[in-house]
């Protein structure tokens, strides 16, 4: 019955309250990998393997940002939402994120040229992430605006991840965090417009339940990533074939 609470929302602030619930209990930050990964626990092999499979989301989000667009008739809302893209991508002279992640990624000692072949990522990053990006694409406007409000949380979990990762490894620098210190301002700009978007524009019962369930959706895609890195990189449920491998895994567990 989780779903039912949520298909009588009266108004905005209801829906907001409802969207708040829904990240206060199926946030990825409550995934047990990051609590690993947050408190130190990972060797550096699974933080790799972390890094190497989240670059196919960083890749993959100013794809999902241009299909929004190119279905987006407002031009106010297109301006809004082109600087997500720009923030990723780089524009000019400015480095954009997608090249902090890489700089994680080599600081953590994996090769640039195999992060970005996406050869070794696990099938699940790739179904998850490839999911979300059809999901804007095929949803209502309203639905793949509000697939992007797990932002709403996304501070708290860099706020934690930040000196998480600085204190407790001693193969990450401050340069290798640094992707994650831009989002502090970034994420809140983006999520603070998603919001007041779904706010106004969910103006039924059914479309406030609809905004409700992409929301879980995207909860859904981050947190079945990390099932699976999880399984496969923590659990020792197996490696499948052609990913990523770490140096640091005792051979017996490599599929
Ligand atoms: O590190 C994280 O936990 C995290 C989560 C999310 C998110 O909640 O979707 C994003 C990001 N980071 C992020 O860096 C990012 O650029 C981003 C864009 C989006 C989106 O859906 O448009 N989510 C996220």
């Amino acid at each position: 019955m989780t779903y039912a609470r949520y298909q009588t929302l009266e108004n905005a602030d209801q829906l907001e309250a409802a969207l708040r619930e829904v990240g206060a209990e199926r946030y990825h930050i409550l995934h047990p990998f990051h609590r690993l990964l947050h408190t130190g626990r990972l060797t550096r092999g699974q933080v790799q393997a972390w890094a190497l499979n989240r670059y196919y989301y960083q890749s993959r989000i100013p794809m999902k940002d241009a299909a929004l667009m190119s279905r987006c008739a407002d031009r106010e809302l297109r301006r809004e939402w082109l600087v997500r893209i720009l923030d990723h991508d780089g524009f000019g002279e400015q480095e954009g994120g997608i090249a902090r992640w890489l700089r994680l990624c080599q600081g953590l000692g994996l090769d640039p040229d195999y992060v970005r072949s996406e050869e070794g990522i696990l099938p699940a990053t790739r179904f998850a992430v490839d999911a979300y990006v059809r999901f804007v694409r095929e949803q209502t406007l309203l639905e793949a605006v509000a697939s992007s409000l797990t932002e709403l949380f996304a501070p708290k979990i860099h706020e934690e991840r930040i000196p998480g990762l600085l204190q407790n490894y001693d193969f990450v620098s401050e340069e290798m965090v640094a992707y994650f210190r831009r989002r502090l301002d970034q994420a809140p700009r983006d999520a603070g417009f998603a919001l007041a978007y779904v706010r106004e524009h969910a103006d039924t019962a059914e479309k406030r339940f609809a905004v409700v369930k992409a929301l879980i959706f995207k909860c859904d895609v981050l947190w079945a990533q990390l099932d699976a890195l999880h399984h496969a990189y923590v659990l020792g449920g197996g490696i499948p074939k052609g990913a990523f491998v770490p140096a640091d895994l005792p051979a017996q567990e490599a599929a």
